[in-house]
């Protein structure tokens, strides 16, 4: 059984998780995966929107509490707000469709999936005309509230904040954010940003944990970083005779930030959950500190210079992180 942490709202999140982006499964394929990954023991499901695998993850989910599996109670469904959808009106409209498809009651975290509205980019990364020049996020964090009052979600938070951004929401939130959901692995170790998060009691999330490596996430993620090649990485998995993934994600848990890597691969799924009773030492750490570090998810897709909200990619992150992106 996967440990917990208790997020500062209350709920109890499984300190793994499992990715739900499927870059060339069906959707049958999704939902036997996600039965799979329930079978050998995941209970946290992040899933968004974008992804179209709200469907597969509830049909999942329905088969298993249909065959007494595991119970609603047992699992954890974060699902996210997309960007066509960032406005306050849109919310509760999205959640529903979102709710709808999970075939669930409630969400047990509800993530804003990055700090930008747009138009007319319903499940895609948007063009630069469809980026619009103001986000309300006042107004969408708001509404958010009003749906934690209705019980339709038990957990608020973000993806893709910067600790500016949250300082922001900070200020006006009557709910914290209970969770930033960020790009972490050895290759980008967002210690300024883990920092703020840990002063301020929200929970990371750490997606795209192995570095994305199927060479169809090159759509979104720069395939040159490769935490599974990293040569310090080899070493210290050799060392240990464990895999390198097994690494990366020991290497996450214990800076206290939670991985949800996506795996529909069964041995994968069950490698993945194998990094609880071992632990990397002070050596491999040190050496770990010293990967140099580079942004997989650039974020260039978010940026509009001639409008904004954000002009620059240094005005989408703030500078935070240990290297500039590339
Ligand atoms: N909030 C946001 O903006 C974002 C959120 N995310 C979330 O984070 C999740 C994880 O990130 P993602 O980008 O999918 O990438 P990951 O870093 O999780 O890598 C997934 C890839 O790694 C492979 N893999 C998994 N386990 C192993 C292993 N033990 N050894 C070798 N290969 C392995 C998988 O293949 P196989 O299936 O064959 O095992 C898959 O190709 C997403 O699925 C999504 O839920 C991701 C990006 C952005
Ligand atoms: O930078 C843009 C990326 O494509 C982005 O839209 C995805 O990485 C998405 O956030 C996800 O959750 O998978």
């Amino acid at each position: 059984m996967v440990r917990s942490v208790k997020l500062n709202s209350g709920s109890s999140l499984p300190i793994l998780g499992m990715g739900t982006v499927a870059l060339s499964e069906s959707q049958q394929q999704v939902k036997d995966a996600l039965l799979t990954a329930i079978q050998v023991g995941y209970r946290h499901f992040d899933t968004a929107m974008l992804y179209g695998t709200e469907g597969a993850l509830g049909d999942a989910l329905v088969e298993a509490f249909s065959t007494g599996l595991v119970k609603r109670e047992e699992i954890f469904v974060t699902t996210k707000l997309w960007i066509t959808d960032n406005h306050p009106a849109a919310v509760l409209p999205a959640l529903r469709t979102s709710l709808c498809k999970l075939k669930l009651d409630y969400v047990d975290l509800y993530l804003i999936h990055w700090p930008i509205a747009a138009k007319d980019c319903i499940m895609t990364v948007p063009t630069k005309d469809q980026i619009l020049p103001h986000v309300d996020l006042k107004g969408v964090w708001a509404e958010l509230e009003h749906c934690v009052e209705k019980g339709l979600i038990k957990s608020i938070g973000v993806s893709n904040f910067s600790s500016k951004k949250l300082e922001s929401l900070l200020s006006y939130a009557k709910i914290p954010p209970a969770v930033n959901q960020v790009e972490m692995h050895p290759c980008w170790q967002q210690k300024q940003l883990r920092e703020y998060c840990k002063n301020k009691g929200i929970q990371i999330t750490a997606y795209s944990p192995l570095t994305s490596p199927a060479p169809e996430a090159e759509v979104y993620f720069n395939q040159r970083i490769a935490v599974l090649k990293d040569p310090i990485i080899l070493a210290i998995a050799e060392q240990h005779a464990k895999s390198p993934a097994q690494i990366a994600l020991r290497w996450i848990i214990e800076t206290g930030c939670i991985p949800v890597p996506k795996s529909f691969n069964k041995s994968h799924m069950s490698e993945n959950l194998e990094i609880f009773d071992w632990e990397l030492t002070d050596e491999d750490r040190q050496k770990i500190s010293t990967i140099p570090q580079v942004r997989g998810t650039c974020g260039e897709f978010m940026v509009n210079e001639a409008t904004g909200p954000y002009r620059t990619l240094q005005e989408l992150w703030d500078d935070d992180g240990d290297s500039v992106a590339s």
